[in-house]
C-alpha cells in the first residue's frame, strides 16, 4: 500500500506504529479526523496474517469511527487501534501498560476503549498509564463493558429497519439469522428472544452457539450456511467484509441489521443489496450504542443519559432511510451524507478563533 497516497485520498490525519520489544506490543493507532473532537475508537487485538492486513484494518476501522461518532451526534472524531497478536495467548500486563503510555503521549488526541479481542480488564491496565481510556471498570465510576449497550442500540435500530421493511417494528415471530454470538450478539439475542423472535445462530466458537441454543431456543447452523437460511432479518455480528460477491447471491433476508463494523466488502456491495430491495441499516449508525455509552464517561458517566441517547439509534436509522428516499440513494450513501453534513456544519460553526477553546475533554479535566 502507498500509505501517504491512501491517507491523502481519505483525509487521514495520523498513523502511529508503536512497538515494545519486551512485552511484544505491536500496535497501530490511526487517527482519522478530529474535526468534531478527540478521536475515540476501540482497540482490536487480532491474529492478522500480515502487517499490511493489520494496517488496512486499522485504517478502515478508524475512518468508520469518524462517521459513527458524527452520525451518533457525538462531539468526537474517529480513530482506532489494532494490536497484532492472539488475544488468547499473547496478552500481558506490560503490553497494555506500554500501549497506555503511547496513548498518553498523544495527550488526548486519541481515546481508546474495547473492541474485538480486548476486555474491561485490559482497559483497566491501560488506565494505569493514561487518562485517555474509556470502558474501564464500574468501580472507577465508569461504564464497563460496552457490548450490552451496543446490543441494545442494534436492537433499537433493527426495529426501525423492520418498520421500514415490514410496516411494523414488532420483531415478534420474525426469523432472525445471527452471525457470530459473541459479546454483542449474546445480548442482542436476549432482546430478540424476549420480544418473541425466532433465532438462527452460527459461530466458529461452539460454546457460544451452545449457550444461545440453550438460553434462547436458537437453531444452530454451520458458519457457511448462515447466509442462505430462510429468514426475515440477517444480523452480521462477527467480523467485517461479509456482504460480498459470494454471500449476496445466497441472501434470503429482507433486512440486514447487525453489529459488525465494515459489513460491506466494497461500496458496490451496498449498491447491489439496494438494487435487490434489501433494507440495509448502515453498520456504523446501528452499532453506535457502545461508543455512545463509553463517550458518556467523558461527562461523568450517567447510565440513564447514555441509554436515552442509545434509544435514539431508532430515530437515526429512520433519518438515514428518509435521506435515502429523499435523494434516491442507497442507505449506506445516505448514512455517509448524514455524517459528512454534520462534520461540515460543525467545521464552519467552530471556525472562528477562540482564545481558550472549550471541548469535551476540558470537562473531564475539571472534575
Ligand atoms: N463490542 C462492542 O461494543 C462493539 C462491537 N462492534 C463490532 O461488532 C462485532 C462483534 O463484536 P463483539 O461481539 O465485541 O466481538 P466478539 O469477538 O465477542 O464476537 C464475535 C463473534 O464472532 C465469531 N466469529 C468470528 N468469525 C466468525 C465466522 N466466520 N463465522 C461465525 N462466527 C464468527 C467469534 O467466534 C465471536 O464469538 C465486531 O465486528 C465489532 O467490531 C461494533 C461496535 C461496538
Ligand atoms: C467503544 C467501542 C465500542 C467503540 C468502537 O471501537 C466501535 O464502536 O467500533
Amino acid at each position: 500500500m502507498e500509505l501517504f497516497k491512501y491517507m491523502e485520498t481519505y483525509d487521514y490525519e495520523q498513523v502511529l506504529f508503536c512497538q515494545d520489544k519486551e512485552s511484544g506490543l505491536k500496535a497501530i493507532i490511526v487517527i482519522h479526523d478530529t474535526t468534531l473532537g478527540p478521536a475515540l475508537g476501540g482497540t482490536r487485538m487480532w491474529m492478522y496474517n500480515s502487517e499490511e492486513e493489520a494496517l488496512e484494518d486499522a485504517l478502515r476501522l478508524a475512518r468508520g469511527m469518524t462517521y459513527k461518532n458524527a452520525a451518533a451526534g457525538l462531539n468526537l472524531g474517529g480513530g482506532k487501534t489494532v494490536i497484532i497478536g492472539d488475544p488468547r495467548k499473547d496478552k500481558n500486563e506490560a503490553m497494555f501498560r506500554a500501549f497506555g503510555r503511547f496513548i498518553q503521549g498523544l495527550n488526548g488526541r486519541y481515546i481508546t476503549a474495547e473492541d474485538v479481542g480486548t476486555t474491561v480488564a485490559d482497559m483497566d491496565i491501560i488506565y494505569q498509564e493514561t487518562d485517555y481510556v474509556t470502558g474501564i471498570s464500574p468501580e472507577f465510576g465508569s461504564s464497563g463493558n460496552p457490548s450490552p449497550a451496543t446490543a441494545y442500540g442494534v436492537y433499537r435500530g433493527m426495529k426501525a429497519a423492520a418498520k421500514e421493511a415490514f410496516g411494523s417494528d414488532s420483531l415478534e415471530g420474525k426469523v432472525i439469522a445471527v452471525q457470530g454470538v459473541g459479546n454483542v450478539a449474546y445480548h442482542l439475542c436476549r432482546h430478540l428472544h424476549e420480544e418473541g423472535a425466532k433465532l438462527i445462530v452460527t459461530d466458529i466458537n461452539k460454546e457460544a452457539v451452545a449457550r444461545a441454543v440453550e438460553e434462547f431456543g436458537a437453531k444452530a447452523v454451520d458458519p457457511n450456511d448462515i447466509y442462505g437460511v430462510e429468514c426475515d432479518i440477517f444480523a452480521p455480528c462477527a467480523l467485517g467484509g461479509i456482504i460480498n460477491d459470494q454471500t449476496i447471491p445466497q441472501l434470503k433476508a429482507k433486512v440486514i441489521a447487525g453489529s459488525a463494523n465494515n459489513q460491506l466488502k466494497e461500496p458496490r456491495h451496498g449498491d447491489m443489496i439496494h438494487e435487490m430491495g434489501i433494507v440495509y441499516a448502515p453498520d456504523y449508525v446501528i452499532n453506535a450504542g457502545g461508543v455512545i455509552n463509553v463517550a458518556d464517561e467523558l461527562y461523568g458517566y450517567n447510565r440513564e443519559r447514555a441509554m436515552k441517547k442509545i434509544e435514539q439509534i431508532y430515530d437515526n436509522i429512520e433519518k438515514v432511510f428518509a435521506i435515502a428516499k429523499r435523494d434516491n440513494i442507497p442507505t449506506y450513501v445516505a448514512a455517509d451524507r448524514m455524517a459528512e453534513e454534520r462534520i461540515e456544519t460543525m467545521r464552519k460553526a467552530r471556525s472562528q478563533f477562540l482564545q481558550n477553546g472549550h471541548h469535551i475533554l476540558s470537562r473531564r479535566r475539571a472534575r
